[in-house]
C-alpha cells in the first residue's frame, strides 16, 4: 500500500513539484493551499506525512498554527515544515511545537526525498511501538506441525498476498488471532497498521463510535477503527456478536470503502482490508435471523477454519515447550522440563479452553516451580491428570479391590484411551509409541471393545 502523504502549500507551483516528486516515488499525494482546505483533508483522513508550508498567504491559520492544531488530534503523525529563506528560527519552534524536521526553500529533489523517507520510517515505527504493544504473546507465530496446523498454514500463504476479505472460524482460544496477525504480516500491507476489534467487548452503544469515530460541529472528537486502519488491516473479532444495524452499517462500509463518523457529515473515504473471526456457527446464526446473510457471503470471500487443539494433540510437546520459553523470557524464570508422563497427560486433556487455555497452565506451572525442577503429573491441575487416574500409581483406591486380571484390564483399558486420544486415534503412532505391532494392537483393542476410538 502506497503511504498517503498531505502537501500544504499556498504556492501551486510548489504544491504540484512536490507531489509529482513523490509520486515519482510511488507515493500517494493530495494537496491543498489553505489552512481551512488542509484540516479538512486530515480531518477527511489521517495521512501518513504531512508537509506544511509555514507562510500560508490569505489562509486564516499560519503553518504553526495548523500544526498545534493537528498535533492535537494526531501526535504520531510526523510533520515536514516547509520554510522560507532565512526563517530558521520559525522552523525551530516549529520542531519544538512537534514537527518532525524542516526544508528551506528551495529545496533539492534527493534532500526531500530523503527526510520524507526518515519521516514516514517514524511515523511507522511510532505506530509499531503502540502496536507492539498490543502483540505482546503474538510472537509465537503459528507453532506445530500436525497435519491440521499445515493445512492452515497452506491456506494463509495463498491468501495472504491476494488481498481478499477472510473470514476465520475456530473455537475460543485456538489461535484465529494468530492467523488474522500473520495474513496481515505476508500481505502486501505488512507495512500498514493491524487494527484489532473486538465486538464480543464492546457495548452495542459504543459499537459504532468505536468503529467510525466521533465528530461533533465538524471537528474529529475521535477517529474510529476503520480510518486507523486505512493502508492496513482490520481485524474484527467475534463479529457475531454486533447488533443488526452495526452490521448493515458495516456492509455499507464494505461495498463503497468509506463511511460517515457518528455525529458528523464528512464522507470518510478508506482503503481497508477486514479479515473477521468468529467461535460461533454463522450458518445457525443467519438461520435464527441474528445475523444478515449478506454481510456473511462479503465477510467469507476466503474462509479459514482454525481446529480445536484436540485435533492437533501431536503439536502439544512442541506448543508447550514455545510457550515456555517465550514466558521464561518474559518472566526471566528457567523454562522446565516436562516429564513423559506429565506431558502424556497434557496431550491427552481435551483443552476446552485450547491453546489460551494451555498457555495459562504452562503460565502457573512455570511460576509454582522453582528453577531445575521437572514438571510432573502431580504438578498438573486436578482436571487435566482425572482422565489419567487409572495409570497414574497412588491416585488410585479402586484398582486395589480387583483381582489382578481385571486391574490389568482396567489399567489396560485406560491406558490405551488415554494413548488413542493422545495420538488422535492414529493407531500406527499409538502402536509405535507403546511398543506394539499394529495388527497386535488392533486385536487388544478388540479385546478390549475399545476398537471404536480408532480413527484408521
Ligand atoms: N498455533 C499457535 N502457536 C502459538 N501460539 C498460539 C497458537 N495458537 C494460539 N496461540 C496463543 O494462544 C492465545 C490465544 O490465541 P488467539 O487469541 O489467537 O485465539 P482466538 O481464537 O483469537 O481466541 P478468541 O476466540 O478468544 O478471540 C494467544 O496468546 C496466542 O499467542
Amino acid at each position: 500500500m502506497a503511504l498517503d502523504i498531505l502537501i500544504v502549500d499556498d504556492e501551486q507551483d510548489i504544491r504540484d513539484l512536490i507531489a509529482g516528486i513523490l509520486e515519482d516515488e510511488g507515493f500517494e499525494t493530495r494537496v491543498a493551499g489553505d489552512s481551512d482546505s488542509a484540516l479538512a483533508e486530515i480531518e477527511a483522513r489521517r495521512p501518513s506525512l504531512l508537509i506544511l508550508d509555514i507562510w500560508l498567504q490569505g489562509s486564516r491559520l499560519d503553518g504553526l498554527e495548523v500544526l498545534e492544531e493537528v498535533k492535537k488530534q494526531h501526535p504520531d503523525l510526523p510533520v515536514i515544515i516547509i520554510s522560507g529563506h532565512g526563517n530558521i528560527e520559525t522552523a525551530v519552534t516549529a520542531i519544538k511545537r512537534g514537527a518532525y524536521d524542516f526544508i528551506s526553500k528551495p529545496f533539492e529533489t534527493d534532500k526531500l526525498l530523503i527526510l520524507v523517507e526518515r519521516a514516514t520510517e517514524v511515523g511507522r515505527l511510532r505506530r509499531e511501538n503502540t502496536e507492539l504493544k498490543e502483540k505482546v504473546g503474538y510472537d509465537l507465530g503459528l507453532t506445530g506441525n500436525s497435519s491440521a496446523i499445515n493445512m492452515v498454514r497452506n491456506t494463509i500463504e495463498k491468501v495472504a498476498p491476494s488481498g481478499s476479505r477472510v473470514l476465520i472460524s475456530g473455537p475460543p482460544g485456538s489461535g484465529k488471532e494468530v492467523v488474522a496477525r500473520l495474513i496481515h504480516e505476508q500481505s502486501k500491507r505488512a507495512n500498514g497498521t493491524f487494527v484489532v476489534v473486538n465486538a464480543a467487548s464492546m457495548s452495542p452503544e459504543n459499537m459504532e463510535s468505536e468503529l467510525f469515530g466521533i465528530e461533533e460541529n465538524s471537528v474529529v472528537q475521535k477517529t474510529g477503527v476503520f480510518e486507523q486502519a486505512h493502508g492496513g488491516t482490520l481485524f474484527i473479532d467475534e463479529v457475531a456478536d454486533m447488533p443488526q444495524t452495526t452490521q448493515a452499517k458495516i456492509l455499507r462500509v464494505l461495498t463503497d470503502q468509506s463511511f460517515e463518523r457518528v455525529g458528523g457529515n464528512t464522507r470518510v473515504h478508506v482503503n481497508v482490508r477486514v479479515i473477521s473471526a468468529t467461535s460461533r456457527n454463522l450458518r445457525e446464526e443467519i438461520e435464527e435471523q441474528r445475523f444478515r446473510e449478506d454481510l456473511y457471503h462479503r465477510l467469507n470471500v476466503v474462509p479459514v477454519v482454525v481446529p480445536p487443539l484436540t485435533q492437533r494433540r501431536d503439536d502439544i510437546p512442541q506448543l508447550t515447550y514455545q510457550i515456555m520459553s517465550q514466558l521464561s523470557t518474559v518472566t526471566g524464570r528457567v523454562p522446565r522440563q516436562v516429564s513423559p508422563e506429565a506431558m502424556a497427560a497434557l496431550q491427552a486433556f481435551d483443552w476446552p479452553g485450547n491453546v489460551r487455555q494451555l498457555k495459562n497452565i504452562i503460565e502457573r506451572l512455570l511460576i509454582l516451580s522453582s528453577d531445575g525442577e521437572e514438571i510432573g503429573v502431580e504438578m498438573l491441575p486436578a482436571e487435566i491428570v482425572a482422565d489419567m487416574d487409572v495409570v497414574s500409581p497412588g491416585r488410585n483406591n479402586e484398582i486395589m479391590s480387583l483381582t489382578l486380571r481385571d486391574a490389568r484390564e482396567k489399567f489396560e483399558t485406560e491406558y490405551l484411551k488415554v494413548q488413542i486420544n493422545r495420538f488422535d486415534g492414529n493407531i500406527s503412532k499409538t502402536a509405535e509409541f507403546v511398543g506394539m505391532e499394529r495388527s497386535a494392537l488392533h486385536r487388544k483393542l478388540k479385546n478390549l471393545g475399545l476398537s471404536g476410538q480408532e480413527k484408521k
